[in-house]
């Protein structure tokens, strides 16, 4: 069975953030992740990995002002200096916590437009250069314009092709099956296919974002599908729980 770790944005709201890290451990998790860690101290976040022997499994790299509508610089080739301070900002998170992954974010731009590729091209190029003495692997995610309209990565073949191309020693693939269901279907396929690539593995239901147990998406199979092709690495539960988080995790106890 996959190591499952359970993201701090999206479950256990019942809580404060911080507060979230001791309801997930106390819940049976043994890894957490999570999109922004950037309203709280390093050193407060660390505490609480600590304090729960909980592993890190991914955050996020700012992303620009989220509130205002930002979702990620790295395709705005208009934005570079922010996007260059953004990797500075990350840097004593990921050292306080001992983060060995993180997810850039594209932006909303137009995939087609070509200022706006090279620009992604060359801001990956230079996070993933930035990240690597500090042992950090880089992951970019294809992302679904349902819920994020007008992303610029909205593909997961585009996104295989990049990392293929870059072939960067520290770039790999976020495969989130939600949102590879929502924009091509064949999800087992391509996680045959680009397993290879995948450096972390996000999951819900489909179309709810609920928990991994209901609607179109056969997640017992997955799970045993990510086993046989010999997948280590965490599957963050990306999911905005249906009720409370606690009356939800049926699927997760007794794994
Ligand atoms: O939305 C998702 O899916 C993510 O993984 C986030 O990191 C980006 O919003
Ligand atoms: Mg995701």
């Amino acid at each position: 069975m996959p190591r499952f770790a359970a993201n701090l944005t999206m479950m256990f709201n019942e809580w404060a953030f911080l507060d979230r890290f001791d309801a997930a451990a106390e819940a049976g998790f043994t890894a957490v992740e999570f999109l922004f860690p950037y309203d709280h101290e390093p050193e407060a976040v660390a505490e609480r990995l600590r304090r729960n022997l909980l592993d890190l499994a991914l955050f996020n790299l700012p992303p620009g002002d989220w509130t205002a509508g930002d979702r990620g610089l790295a395709a705005l080739p208009e934005r570079r200096r922010e996007f260059e301070a953004s990797l500075d900002k990350a840097l004593p998170y990921i050292q306080a916590t001992g983060l060995r992954r993180v997810h850039l974010m594209a932006g909303l731009a137009d995939p087609a437009a070509a200022a706006s590729a090279e620009a992604y091209r060359s801001a990956v190029r230079q996070a993933a250069a930035f990240l690597a003495p500090h042992g950090v692997e880089l992951v970019i995610e294809p992302i679904n314009g349902r819920d994020m309209p007008g992303y610029f990565l909205n593909d997961v073949d585009a996104a295989a092709r990049l990392i293929r191309d870059l072939a960067l020693p520290n770039l790999r693939l976020q495969f989130d099956m939600y949102h590879c269901q929502i924009i091509h279907g064949d999800v087992t396929t391509r996680l045959r296919a680009l397993m290879p690539l995948i450096g972390h593995v996000q999951v819900a239901s489909v179309p709810s974002r609920h928990e991994p147990d209901r609607e179109e998406l056969n997640y017992p199979f997955l799970f045993a599908e990510l086993d046989r092709q010999g997948y280590g690495g965490f599957v963050g539960c990306e999911y905005r729980p249906a009720g409370k988080t606690l009356d939800g995790l049926g699927w997760f106890r007794g794994r």
